[in-house]
């Protein structure tokens, strides 16, 4: 078989190899450019650079607006009831409902008024939400920890329209060409490429996983795509399990392609494919990454790249999305990009008040700091939307789970809620008692496709059967929102049980199983459809709204120091179990000791 590089074009251009700066041309450079052996001068590089830690706008808890939300949730928020509202504001819906590109959002059975919305702008206003915003579409460095711009918003912009425009068209063209061209291979039988694999973990695995799944029925060309991320080799082997390594693509996505558990399973990988009769390494293996000098220490000659500015978790749109456009095709990923960048349009341009990343991001605030909400819950209406909320998790909780300001002040204030969810309607048959019922307030966000999938109509007894189901689906999730916010008081339980003989006292205490209490906020999304557009444009509204969070914080969403103590204890420890027989580290605490010695023993 022809090797798949054979037709691809070079390499991505990763800007000047010695200060990695894509706006340096060499001679422009200060920076000499044997650096990048120099480890000093790479470290230095990535120190905070003082532009990033000098925040504009006043800390969130320190703004009159906060004294205000306090004094407003004290009068009107904490005792909100949501019936009343609705009764007293017979233009609730309209009030509270907005539109953004491919998303309406109804925010009306949420625990706010007309005034905690203009308060909670005010609060934005104060804190500098939007001087952040446009220092980050700038590209100044306001990932300041790791020196370093935020800029994915650049990856989905037209030709010209962003910093950067020049490399990440490049990018883009080769990898869409490249995509093209194995597809047209596909369809003429000269390639034999079923399958695709993509390795990666965190930001190099959910975006993609996610939007795969969402996508499925525009799947092109009937290619296979499937996702391993787990070090737990049993991840690997299920996703092999009955493939033809001459029938394989390996994508080894990895932006930094040091990560452990990639690596791993991309030696694993490789180990497999040559126990399988492959020989054309390079013919079957690409790399998505920023480091494309480890990917060709691999043996990797096609390798997609990207930048330090695009965060792991802010990659879908990178070259770490060579799976979503091998799976739906290069004109599909463009309307993905197209619908990203019309939201972040929106982010930019629509009036604060109808702005709807902005809103839910204060929103986020207002339940977080004031109600004192600690975790909301994602259920999307649609089976295709299943890996949302592990998206969203590493996107919201990695990006806000901080406890210091961006100047590494400690916060006197809460910031990430846990996110988590399910779609519906399995969800209703799993958590959503303690939704109802349970003691804490969870906010929900319920996401509604209004129509089914291409092809689910009534032009075959199948697709009208499904099309039914699909109306069941719609009038689940807002039943749900509904008895959330309604609920049902103990005399509506006992009058429903009235004329069924039970013993009055049994009945009164049946009763107040049967009571919900009801006022349980949440928000309500309709997507028209679950096309590539309206996909990118939902994931880019989940972005700028975490950005809006982590800005009222003050933090820096960028960074992930969290995740590095874990790594490095890993490491430690590994030894101890491939030395097996060994005696056990001494210096490990007794928990962690008499827990390895069980493991070893
Ligand atoms: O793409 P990489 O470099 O393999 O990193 C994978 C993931 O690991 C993390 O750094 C966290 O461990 C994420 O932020 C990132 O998405």
């Amino acid at each position: 078989m022809p090797a798949l590089s054979d037709t691809t074009p070079r390499p991505a251009r990763l800007g000047c190899a010695g200060c990695h700066d894509l706006r340096c041309r060499g001679g422009a450079c200060e920076t000499p450019h044997d650096a990048s052996t120099d480890p000093e001068r790479r470290r230095a590089r990535r120190l905070p650079s003082r532009r990033g830690v000098r925040l504009s706008g006043l800390r969130c808890d320190r703004t009159l607006a906060w004294a205000t939300l306090q004094g407003h949730y004290a009068a009107h928020g904490r005792d909100l009831d949501l019936r009343e509202a609705f009764a007293r504001d017979p233009q609730r819906f309209e009030a509270l409902s907005f539109e953004a590109p491919e998303v309406f959002v109804d925010l009306s059975k949420n625990l706010v008024d007309t005034a905690t919305l203009q308060f909670l702008l005010e609060l934005a206003r104060e804190c500098g939400v939007a001087e952040r915003r446009d220092a980050m579409l700038r590209g100044d460095t306001i990932n300041a920890t790791e020196g370093r711009a935020v800029l994915h918003t650049a990856l989905r912009a037209p030709p010209g329209s962003a910093p950067f425009s020049a490399d990440v068209h490049g990018v883009l063209d080769a990898m869409l060409g490249w995509v093209d061209a194995l597809h047209a291979r596909i369809a003429d039988g000269s390639s034999p490429i079923r399958h695709v694999v993509n390795i990666g973990i965190g930001g190099s695995d959910l975006g993609p996983q996610m939007v795969v799944g969402a996508l499925e029925p525009y799947v092109d060309r009937g290619l296979d795509v499937r996702f391993v991320s787990n070090v737990d080799g049993h991840d690997l082997q299920a996703a092999l399990r009955g493939m033809d390594a001459r029938e394989t693509l390996f994508v080894i996505a990895s932006k930094t392609f040091t990560t452990q558990e990639t690596m791993a399973n991309a030696v694993a990988a490789k180990a497999w494919f040559d126990a399988g009769g492959g020989t054309d390494v390079a013919g079957h293996f690409v790399a998505t990454t920023s480091n494309v000098e480890a990917a060709a220490r691999f043996g990797i000659t096609t390798t997609f790249g990207f930048w330090d500015w695009v965060g792991g978790r802010y990659s879908l749109w990178s070259a770490i999305g060579l799976p979503i456009a091998l799976a739906i095709g290069s004109a599909r990923f463009r309307e993905l990009l197209a619908g990203a960048h019309a939201m972040d349009r929106h982010f930019t341009e629509a009036p604060a008040d109808r702005n709807v990343p902005l809103l839910l991001g204060l929103l986020d605030v207002w339940y977080r700091n004031f109600h004192g909400f600690a975790s909301r819950s994602v259920a999307p209406y649609h089976q295709g939307l299943a890996r949302l909320p592990a998206f969203l998790q590493q996107l919201e909780m990695e990006s806000n789970g901080k406890r210091v300001d961006a100047s590494g002040a400690a916060l006197p204030y809460e910031t990430s809620p846990v996110v988590w969810g399910e779609p519906g309607t399995n969800a209703q048959h799993a958590y959503f008692q303690m939704l109802h019922q349970g003691t804490d307030v969870v906010p929900v966000e319920f996401i509604l496709v209004k129509q089914p999938a291409p092809g689910v109509d009534g032009s075959t007894p199948l697709g009208a059967q499904l099309a039914r189901q699909h109306r069941m689906l719609l009038s689940n999730g807002l039943a749900q929102a509904q008895a959330l916010m309604l609920g049902k008081t103990a005399e509506q339980a006992l009058e429903e049980r009235a004329g069924t003989g039970g013993a009055a006292e049994a009945e009164q205490v049946l009763a107040r199983h049967r009571t919900f209490p009801g006022n349980r906020p949440s928000s309500t999304f309709v997507l028209d459809a679950l096309t590539p557009r309206a996909l990118g444009a939902l994931v880019a509204l989940y972005e700028h709204r975490v950005f809006t969070s982590g800005a009222v914080w003050r933090i820096n969403s960028f960074d992930q120091w969290g995740v590095e103590l874990g790594k490095t204890l890993s490491a430690a420890l590994l030894p101890a179990f491939e030395q097996r027989g060994g005696p056990l580290p001494a210096h490990l605490d007794p928990s962690t000791r008499g827990l390895l010695g069980r493991l070893l023993g």
